[in-house]
């Protein structure tokens, strides 16, 4: 694991980045020739909600870009009012074991891929984002979100209780008792809650807006060590990516969890 964490940032300086463009039916993906800034987009109407295929997508995509020399991604929404619907429900809806599995692992991975990017992240939130779209947000390095939407980790409000990396996530961002209150009452922000709290890190006007301060964010970057900066960010969030990964808790909790949807 450490050779990992180790070889991938210097792997990245030797690869070129330009004229980068992919689209696959769920996501697209482009990079800025001239910023060297990638941009995913989620593209899976009516709400973006996370199903098996596109939280495969999501995790590919992220992974080759660590692979070329960017600047930092932004994650947004193709669709107008909405960043992300969260968990598609009907994965969650009497489904089979082994696709339970798969779908529990592909969420699970996608989060610890976007957590631990070795270039930094921005979530350009461009319009509701409950539950697992707030948890795709907070596991970016930074949030702007467009005025007069919410977001929040709402599971309780649904009779769910937010698996421990998604509280994790949660109190990485915003302290303990705000966490507390939010996730215990399932609570849903509107932006500008939100920004007060600090659960976003600035608001916008639009999604032009959004994204030209998810591009500013990087530039305070320019003049950071790359290899630093992901060693830093590896210190501050390897501790819970290690809890999410690799303990038996975790795995215990998988198994209840999918024995939970596959009896509903
Ligand atoms: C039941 C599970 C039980 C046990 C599982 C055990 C453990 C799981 C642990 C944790 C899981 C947690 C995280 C989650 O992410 S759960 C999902 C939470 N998501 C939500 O609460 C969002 C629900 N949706 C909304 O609030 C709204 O739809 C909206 C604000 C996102 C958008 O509102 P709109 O008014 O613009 O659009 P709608 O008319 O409401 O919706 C359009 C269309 O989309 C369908 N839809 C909405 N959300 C989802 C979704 N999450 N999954 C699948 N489909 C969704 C909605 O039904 C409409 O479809 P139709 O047009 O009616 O066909």
């Amino acid at each position: 694991m450490a050779s990992k964490i180790f070889v991938r940032p210097i792997s990245i300086a030797f690869n070129a980045f330009r004229n980068y463009s992919s689209s696959s039916k769920l996501v697209d993906v482009s990079i800025n020739d001239k910023t060297g800034i990638a941009t995913v987009t989620m593209q899976r109407p009516p709400v973006n909600s996370l199903n098996y295929e596109l939280l495969i997508e999501l995790n590919g995509a992220f992974q080759d870009l660590g692979s070329k020399k960017i600047k930092g991604a932004i994650l947004t929404s193709s669709l107008k009012t909405i960043f992300s619907a969260g968990l598609d429900i009907l994965e969650m809806y009497k489904p089979k074991p082994e696709r339970a599995n798969a779908f529990w692992t592909s969420l699970q991975d996608t989060w610890i891929t976007i957590f631990n990017t070795p270039y930094p992240t921005v979530a350009a939130i461009n319009g509701h984002s409950p539950a697992g779209g707030c948890l795709l947000s907070l596991a970016c390095e930074y949030r702007v979100m467009v005025n007069n939407y919410t977001i929040g980790l709402n599971e309780t409000k649904l009779g769910i209780v937010a698996p421990f990396w998604f509280v994790a996530s949660m109190k990485n961002t915003i302290s303990n008792r705000e966490s507390e209150l939010a996730l215990t009452s399932g609570r849903l922000y509107k932006t500008d809650e939100a920004f007060k709290v600090g659960l976003v890190d600035e608001t916008a006007e639009n999604k032009e807006d959004a994204l030209a301060k998810a591009e500013k964010f990087f530039s305070r970057f320019d003049a950071v060590n790359p290899i630093a900066r992901f060693l830093t960010k590896q210190e501050l969030r390897g501790k819970i990516v290690k809890v999410g990964r690799k303990t038996f808790i975790y795995k215990i909790f998988r198994k209840f969890q999918i024995c939970m949807m596959t009896r509903i």
